[in-house]
This record gives structure tokens, sequence and C-alpha cells, in this order.
């Protein structure tokens, strides 16, 4: 069966580790405190302060203890679901306020255009909420990609490393499980979404193997027809 819609991860992916690491990681972990002090009465900030309490069983934890938490699993790069929806909303000021501009590998900007004019349904998956996911395409150096997605997935479809993450997210596309290609960096997602059926590749930019899957080094050497 031929491929119909690509799937791609972001960090290491399509977008430098580095940029994740050095810079969207740093400026949460500094705006994050007083963003979750000045808004803690606010709806959406309230809802997460709550699964923060509740995931970290903590459920007395005052506000102070709360950032306390958050700033833990930033250090631990925990992919929690309410760290990343607090992530994506600090991180929404920041590109607001011209700080910030997403990093996409120009080999991923071209061949993603190239795939959307041909016809490939694009989607993401990435432990950063889709707030988050948005906003890195949306405000990129290489402009506003986001035309070019059709759907975003994020940890509560569930966990990447998890093979019933990659079902539900097959379900939501409405497309047979190998007529999905995923692109990722690491190998435990790869060996997940294969395990549920997908088609995988995945993106060594070192020049490296990943093993038990088709490994490239950029975008520039993925031929979805050759799947
Ligand atoms: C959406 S950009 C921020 C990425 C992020 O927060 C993260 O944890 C990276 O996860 P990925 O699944 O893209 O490797
Ligand atoms: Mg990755």
């Amino acid at each position: 069966m031929s491929i119909k819609v690509i799937l791609t991860d972001i960090e290491g992916t399509t977008s430098a580790v580095s940029f994740v690491f050095d810079v969207l990681f740093p400026y949460a972990a500094k705006h994050l405190p007083e963003f979750v002090r000045q808004n803690a009465e606010r709806a959406d900030v309230a809802e997460q302060i709550a699964a923060v309490r509740r995931d970290s069983n903590e459920p007395q934890a005052d506000v102070e203890r709360v950032v306390e938490i958050l700033l833990s699993w930033i250090a631990e790069d925990r992919k929690a679901t309410p760290l990343k929806a607090l992530q994506g909303m600090v991180w929404e000021q920041g590109y607001q306020a011209g700080q910030l501009k997403g990093h996409v590998y120009p080999d991923a900007v071209e061949a993603l255009k190239r795939w959307h004019q041909a016809g490939y349904q694009l989607f993401v998956y990435s432990s950063g909420s889709i707030q988050a996911q948005k906003l890195i395409f949306g405000c990129s150096e290489a402009g506003d990609l986001t035309p070019l997605f059709s759907g975003y997935f994020d940890t509560t479809s569930g966990p990447k490393r998890e093979e019933q993450s990659y079902r539900n997210i097959q379900q939501a596309i409405g497309a047979e499980p190998q007529a999905i290609l995923f692109l990722s960096d690491i190998v435990q997602e790869l060996d997940a979404a294969q395990a549920a059926g997908l088609q995988t590749c995945g993106l060594a930019r070192d020049g490296g193997e990943l093993q038990g899957h088709v490994t490239v080094d950029s975008f520039t050497g993925i031929e979805p027809e050759a799947f």
C-alpha cells in the first residue's frame, strides 16, 4: 500500500534538539514561575495546576510548590502533559513578543512543502502541546508553515514510546496504518509506531543509524513513494 499520510516528530526531526534544549526550555524555566503565579486563577492555568497536583500526588501543594515541581520536571525533561500545556502558554508570549522564532531545518521546510503540494496529508506528533506545535511552525524562521498541516497530536494521544498511542493517532487520522509514514529521531518511538503497523523512517542528522528502520540524515533523503 502506498503512503498517503506523513506523521512527523519535531525535536531532532524537523527541528534542532539544541533549539528545544538551549532556547525553548530555558525560556520556559525563566518565565514559567511568574506566569503561573500571575495566572493561577485563569481557568486554563488552574486546570493545569490541578493536574500537576494530581500527577505529583501532592494534592495540597500551594502555587509555590507547584512551580517547584514544574521546574524539576523541566530539568529532567519530563514529558508531563500539564508541564507541556503550561510551556506552550509561556512560549506563546515569547513568540508574540518576537523573542522566539521557531527553528525548522531548511531541508524539512522544502520537503514538507513539496509533499503537501504532491497531495500527502501531513500531521505532527510531538510531546510538546498542540499549542506549542502550532507556534514553532506558525512563527518559524521560514514563516508560517501551519497551512501545510492537516492536524496535530500531543501526549493527550498517549506517550510517544507506546504502541497504543500510534493506534489512537491512526484511528483519529482515519487512514490504514501502512499508509502512514512516521518520522522520528528516537528509535523507541519508531519501534512503537512500527509495532502499530505504521511505516517508519529514522532521522539521524549526525549520520548514524536507527536500528531496524530506514535511516536518513535529512528530509532530502526521504522518498515516501519508496515505502
Ligand atoms: C513543540 S516544540 C517543543 C517540544 C517539546 O516540548 C518536547 O518535549 C519535544 O518533544 P518531541 O516529541 O518533539 O521530541
Ligand atoms: Mg524527537
